[in-house]
C-alpha cells in the first residue's frame, strides 16, 4: 500500500513473549496443519476432528498453502488497516455503526456489556462485510471509509482464504459425521449474502497490574467456524466445554486459560451454527479477551478475525448423519440464519446493534 510512513503502534517485532508464569496458566491446543488437511492426511483430520469435538479450539499451522499463506501474511496488512481505521476521528467511525440487523461496521468501546452489573467493555470493533469486498463498488450494501476502500483488494483476498480454509474444514467434519458435504457447502456459498466478514479489533493497553477491564465479554461464536489472528496474549478459553450457548457468565465450573500466540499459526475455533448443525457433537468453546499479560500489556492490542457464518436466508437445523444424534428439528424447516445470528447477538448483550 503507497502510504507514507507513519508512526505505528501495531509492533509485532517488537511485543515481548508471552510471560512463562504459573500466574498465568495457558491452554494446551492441538497444533492442525492446513498442508496436511489439504493434502487429506488421515491421522491429521482424526486428530482436528477429536479437537473440534472436545475443546472446539486449535492452532493451525498455516505454512505450505497458498491460503495459509494469504491469512498469514496478509493478516499483518489487515492489522495496518486496522491501526488505520481506528486512528479515524470518533465522528467519522461513529457513522459506520451497524444498520439494518446486520453486524456491520463500527463497535465503538463501550457498546457490549461484559457483566450482569453492565460494565462495559473496552475493545473497539470494525467488522468489514465479505460481501462487500468481493463485489464491484456499485454493488456493495453499504458505505465503507476511504481506508477501507483503499484496501478492497486485500480484504477480498484475505475473505476468499479464510472461507476456503473454513469450509475445507468444514467439509472433513462433514466426512467425519457422515453429513453430505453439499448440505453445509450450499449453506455457504461464497457469492451470496452472509453475515461472514472480517473483524478488525484494538483493545487498549492494560491501566493497572491487576486485569480489570474486560476487552471482549465471555462468549462463543455465533457462526460456523473463525479463523483467528492475534500477536499478544489477552485471549482465554474456559477450561470446560459446554455445548449450549448462552450469554456472558460460564454455565460449568472451570478456569479462564490463556492462548499462548503461536507464531505461524492462526487459532481456529468452531460457531454455535456447527453446534447446531450437529446436535452438540461439536463443540464451539467459551471464550473471551482481556489485557494482554505481563510486558505484553503495555502494547494496544490488535486482533484480525474472520467469521464465516451461514448465508442469510438458508435454514438453521439439525442435519442428518450417521454420526448426529437425531433432534426434534431434524424434519422441521428451520428459522433463517440471519434471524438467528441476531438474536444471539442481542442475547450476549450488544446494544450498538441497528434494528
Ligand atoms: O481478539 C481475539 O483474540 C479474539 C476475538 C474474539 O473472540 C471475537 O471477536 O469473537
Ligand atoms: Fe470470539
Amino acid at each position: 500500500m503507497p502510504h507514507k510512513e507513519e508512526h505505528s503502534e501495531f509492533t509485532p517485532d517488537q511485543y515481548p513473549p508471552f510471560p512463562e508464569d504459573y500466574q498465568f496458566p495457558t491452554v494446551e491446543l492441538t497444533t492442525i496443519s492446513l498442508q496436511k488437511l489439504e493434502e487429506n492426511d488421515g491421522p491429521e483430520k482424526d486428530r482436528a476432528f477429536e479437537a473440534f469435538k472436545t475443546r472446539g479450539f486449535v492452532y493451525l499451522n498455516l505454512s505450505g498453502t497458498a491460503n495459509g499463506e494469504t491469512i498469514s501474511q496478509g493478516s499483518n496488512d489487515v492489522a495496518r488497516g486496522a491501526e488505520q481505521t481506528f486512528a479515524l476521528p470518533l465522528e467519522e467511525k461513529e457513522k459506520y455503526r451497524p444498520t439494518n440487523k446486520a453486524l456491520f461496521g463500527y463497535k465503538l468501546v463501550g457498546a457490549t456489556k461484559t457483566d450482569k452489573a453492565g460494565t462495559p467493555d473496552t475493545a473497539e470493533f470494525f467488522n468489514i462485510s465479505k460481501n462487500d469486498m468481493i463485489v464491484d463498488d456499485s454493488k456493495m450494501s453499504r458505505q465503507w471509509p476511504n481506508v477501507v476502500l483503499e484496501r478492497k483488494p486485500l480484504y477480498a483476498k484475505y475473505c476468499r482464504a479464510a472461507h476456503s480454509t473454513g469450509m475445507l474444514i468444514m467439509d472433513m467434519l462433514a466426512d467425519k459425521l457422515g453429513i453430505d458435504r453439499e448440505d453445509i457447502r450450499q449453506r455457504h456459498v461464497l457469492e451470496e449474502m452472509a453475515g461472514d466478514h472480517i473483524r478488525m479489533t484494538r483493545g487498549p493497553p492494560r491501566k493497572s497490574a491487576e486485569m480489570p477491564e474486560i476487552q471482549t465479554p465471555s462468549h462463543t461464536d455465533f457462526g460456523t467456524i473463525t479463523i483467528l489472528m492475534n500477536w499478544l496474549g489477552g485471549l482465554q478459553v474456559w477450561s470446560e466445554s459446554s455445548r449450549k450457548a448462552g450469554p456472558l457468565e460460564p454455565d460449568v465450573p472451570g478456569e479462564w486459560l490463556w492462548v499462548k500466540p503461536k507464531r505461524g499459526c492462526a487459532i481456529v475455533n468452531l460457531g454455535d451454527a456447527a453446534v447446531k448443525y450437529t446436535n452438540g457433537v461439536l463443540c464451539s468453546g467459551r471464550h473471551r479477551v482481556i489485557p494482554s499479560p505481563g510486558e505484553q500489556g503495555k502494547y494496544p492490542r490488535y486482533s484480525v478475525v474472520y467469521f464465516v457464518r451461514p448465508c442469510d436466508h438458508t435454514k438453521m437445523k439439525t442435519l442428518k448423519g450417521h454420526s448426529v444424534p437425531p433432534a426434534d428439528d431434524q424434519d422441521e424447516e428451520g428459522i433463517e440464519a440471519k434471524e438467528w445470528i441476531y438474536q444471539q447477538a442481542i442475547g450476549l448483550g450488544s446494544n450498538h446493534l441497528g434494528k
